[in-house]
């Protein structure tokens, strides 16, 4: 097996008494896109920023493109692109100035910068907005901005933290054809999201709570392997039955879906229909109870416990 994009063995972060990454262990396979997926305060910044060599470990290790960081940090620098949860623009600069300052910082000559330029304002659609301060974008071409900045001196891995967080639904859409237009063109992408259908779209991704890596894999095996059975149950007086089954032993959450409850049912209950209809069958007569398929979210709050909800 090749060498991965990220390794990691045993990360782990303090800040004073806090514990932000606790014994983190990634192996990401070069060319993927791997997703980092958790609530806010989860340690999903915390452990980029470690990653780049931005932030110290308290203990562990760390190579990233086969380069041991913190120590080969500064060679590590030219080879990764960074966009942070807040873009990292320049909001009294226009675009093409963002982009020839970022071009400056690379140290790539006039003549390769305007060309690289010409080719980003193209793939991003910023060709008429070059000229317009970046403050006064939108915020999805904010966000095309930020990730032609990124991009521009053709890194092998690229670290976006939260890049969707602050565009809407078809933004985010355009963004992620953007990114496996990159992935198919050989970069590597670690992604942090906290939301379910982005965590999705990745090849793999790590759910983290807490500081705590609950569950890798990618997102089909997180289903398959869920040690959970999925209802779906259509009842008349759906808040006294959710409080109900949340007191029930075999029951792991419940959660309404508008005329639904989807209720998680612990892998050990072998009829999990059965159990429902045993132990509540007042509420439960004339319901219409479903098995479905699970889903991310279904993943997410099996491992997590359903404390914490993104
Ligand atoms: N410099 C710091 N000093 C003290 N505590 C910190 C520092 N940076 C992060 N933390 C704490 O570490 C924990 C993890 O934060 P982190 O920003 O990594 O989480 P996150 O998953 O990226 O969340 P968000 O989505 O809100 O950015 C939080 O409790 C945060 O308050």
């Amino acid at each position: 097996m090749s060498e991965p994009a990220i390794y990691t063995r045993g990360l782990s972060r303090r800040f004073g008494e806090l514990v932000a990454v606790d014994q983190l262990d990634l192996a990401i396979p070069v060319g993927t896109i791997y997703g980092f997926l958790g609530p806010n305060g989860s340690g999903k910044s915390t452990c980029i920023r470690m990653l780049t060599g931005l932030l110290l470990p308290s203990a562990g290790e760390i190579a990233v493109l086969g380069l041991k960081i913190p120590g080969q940090a500064e060679a590590l620098r030219r080879r990764v692109g960074y966009m942070t949860q807040k873009f990292s623009l320049y909001d009294d600069l226009s675009v093409r100035e963002n982009l020839v300052f970022v071009g400056q910082i690379y140290g790539l000559g006039a003549k390769a910068v305007r060309d690289r330029i010409r080719e980003l304002l193209g793939i991003y659609q910023l060709e008429a907005l070059a000229g317009r301060y970046a403050g006064t974008l939108s915020g999805g071409q904010k966000q095309r901005l930020a990730l032609a900045a990124a991009t521009l001196h053709r890194p092998d891995l690229l670290f976006l933290d939260e890049p969707t967080s602050a565009v809407d639904p078809e933004n985010r859409r355009e963004f992620w054809e953007k990114l496996f237009d990159l992935c198919e063109g050989g970069t590597s992408i670690l992604v942090s999201t906290h939301y379910m259908d982005e965590a999705e779209r990745c090849h793999g991704l790590a759910i983290l709570e807490n500081g705590v890596k609950r569950a890798d894999g990618s997102p089909e095996q997180l289903m398959t392997d869920m040690g959970v059975s999925v209802l779906e149950v259509a009842a008349p007086g759906l808040r006294e039955l959710k409080t109900r089954l949340l007191a029930l032993d075999g029951i792991r959450s419940a959660a309404q879906l508008g005329l639904r409850l989807r209720v998680l049912v612990a892998a050990q209950v072998a009829d999990p229909v059965g159990y429902l209809r045993q132990y509540l069958p007042e509420l439960l007569t004339g319901a219409e109870i479903n098995r479905v398929r699970p889903n991310l979210e279904d993943v997410f709050v099996s491992c997590t416990g359903g404390r914490e909800r993104p």
